[in-house]
């Protein structure tokens, strides 16, 4: 009799293609013996756990230390952590290049989408040469497969759960475990988790809503503000292109040097003094470093401030990265001595026209909320904010408060302005923004009509010899007056208008 026989897997086992019982005998007893190895290695594996004593063996080796950042502090208030939001930014940075699993979700006033670890994702970072593991751990019945409430993973020494994860954990806790070897800790503690933070900071800082504060007549005692959101940058600024790379390094430097400034005993505080005819370019320069150091900035209205101690008060409220703007500050303080009552000084053009709290400010209107009522009585209230007072509270208040703060004051007049106010130490860099040059041109031509070249430059590089032209008229000549034409059309008219009005402009100097 031919039976033909079945092993595990269903794979059909024949010798050519049947089988005799007299080896089906043999084979029988085989069999026998594996089963019987095979149960008493399984009886053992339930005495011994081999994975559980592997693990233990090498962590003995390689003995590990599990970091883990709970998401709510442990008192009772459950306050935020901010360390747990700092990891998160940290590794969604690092996690959208590599992990496979992530969460995606709107942020920014819906303008981006942030990518953060799902549950039980696990991400390697390396620093300085160290190994690192980061594991995201969620107790919510919701997350999918939820870890337990103390499971770390166990990278050095294999997967799966275990001992670590540090503190108890509450219902609905969510967590990232850190993972590394035990002789890493001291670079792991002194100055891995540092550069996390720091990193997380900047990454903040780049993606955070910033604000534009006022202390304008509808702001009260304090300030008042709107969302931040002037689209001027560095590279859409007309200026000779080694100027702007000298700022934007300047910038940079300083906003890096934290360290630096504490080490010479100096505040961290940067001056910029702006000068230069109106429609150089002054304020959009402004906008353009908020958004290149992601500042916030404060528009110090100094016609706006009863006294010092109001205007001390103000620039204590401000936080840290932050732009102070003074703008036209010949007009806002009597320079020499005791400033002009508020009635008598200067308001500034974008901004005194405006009928409600409703402002201008470079070409964008921006509404304020009025968070106080003592608008109307600070009219006609005389100011006693004084030069001397101005400058012991740019240069005692920057001393005591530990953010990086710029202040920049802009003037038409620079030659009108007090040596105190503008000396280095107080206005460290001095810019000189000025009318066009042929360099400056082509960015607004660029920016404007999207063209880098056209035979109607060299007219206009010609005129620039003879004629002085600030950005703002360029400026205002190249905006397409008709949304019908071509491109190439519509670059044609505004070079032609701009020509125009240069020639004419040649011709009234004569
Ligand atoms: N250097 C520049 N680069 C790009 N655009 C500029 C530049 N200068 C001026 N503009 C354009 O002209 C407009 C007016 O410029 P801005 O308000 O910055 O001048 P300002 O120097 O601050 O003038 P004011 O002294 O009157 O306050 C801006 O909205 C911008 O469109
Ligand atoms: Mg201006």
């Amino acid at each position: 009799m031919k039976l033909p026989l079945t092993m595990m897997g269903g794979r059909q086992m024949t010798s050519g293609n049947t089988m005799f019982l007299s080896d089906m005998g043999m084979m029988g007893s085989t069999l026998a013996g594996y089963l019987f190895w095979w149960g008493s290695l399984t009886h053992l594996a339930s005495i011994v756990p081999i994975r559980g004593f592997i693990r233990r063996l090498k962590s003995r080796l390689y003995p590990e230390i599990h970091i883990t950042v709970h998401e709510q502090n442990g008192d009772k208030s459950f306050s935020r952590n901010e360390l747990y939001y700092a990891v998160e930014t940290y590794l969604s940075e690092l996690a959208s290049g590599k992990a496979n699993n992530l969460k995606a979700a709107i942020s920014n006033n819906g303008r981006s989408v942030t990518l953060a670890l799902d549950n039980r994702e696990k991400m390697v970072d390396f620093f300085d040469g160290v190994h690192l593991h980061w594991v995201h751990q969620s107790d919510s019945p919701s997350a999918n497969g939820a870890a337990g409430p103390s499971e770390a993973a166990h990278f050095f020494v294999g997967g799966g759960g275990g001992r670590g994860g540090g503190a108890a954990s509450t219902r609905g806790d969510k967590r990232y475990v850190l993972t590394f070897l035990r002789r890493d800790r001291p670079q792991v503690v002194g100055r891995y988790l540092s550069h996390v933070l720091e990193r997380a900071r900047e990454l903040q800082a780049k993606s955070r809503k910033r604000k534009l504060y006022t202390n304008g007549p509808y702001s009260g005692a304090g300030w008042s503000s709107v969302l931040f959101d002037h689209p001027a940058s560095f590279d859409t600024l007309a200026m000779e292109p080694p100027q702007k790379k000298r700022i934007m390094d300047d910038l940079m430097t300083f906003s890096k040097s934290k360290d630096y400034y504490a080490k010479i005993g100096r505040a961290w505080k940067r001056g910029y003094l702006l000068h230069g005819p109106p429609g150089t370019g002054k304020s959009t320069m402004i906008a353009a470093i908020a958004n290149f150091l992601g500042y916030d900035v404060y528009d110090l209205e100094l016609t706006a401030v009863g006294s010092n101690t109001e205007l001390r008060n103000l620039l204590a409220s401000t936080t840290t990265k932050a732009i102070v703007v003074v703008e036209d500050i010949d007009c806002s303080l009597e320079v020499t001595a005791a400033r002009k009552a508020p009635g008598n000084a200067r308001t500034r053009g974008r901004w005194k026209d405006a009928p409600s709290k409703s402002k201008r400010i470079n070409g964008m209107n921006y509404c304020f909320s009025d968070s106080g009522n003592e608008g109307g009585e600070k009219k006609n209230k005389k100011s006693e904010v004084t030069l001397s007072g101005l400058l012991n509270i740019i240069d005692g208040l920057w001393s005591v408060c530990g953010g990086e703060r710029l202040i920049v004051f802009t003037t038409n007049h620079v030659e009108k302005l007090d040596p105190a106010l503008i000396r280095k130490g107080r206005m460290d860099v001095h810019i000189e923004m000025s009318y066009s040059t042929f360099e400056g041109f082509k960015i607004l031509a660029k920016n404007y009509l999207d063209i880098d070249h056209h035979p109607l430059f060299d007219a206009v590089e010609r005129l620039m010899e003879e004629v002085k032209v600030t950005p703002a008229d360029i400026a205002e000549q190249l905006m397409p007056k008709t949304l019908d034409a071509t491109p190439a059309d519509k670059a044609s008219a505004c070079l032609q208008d701009l020509i125009q009005s240069m020639t004419k402009l040649k011709g009234a100097r004569k």
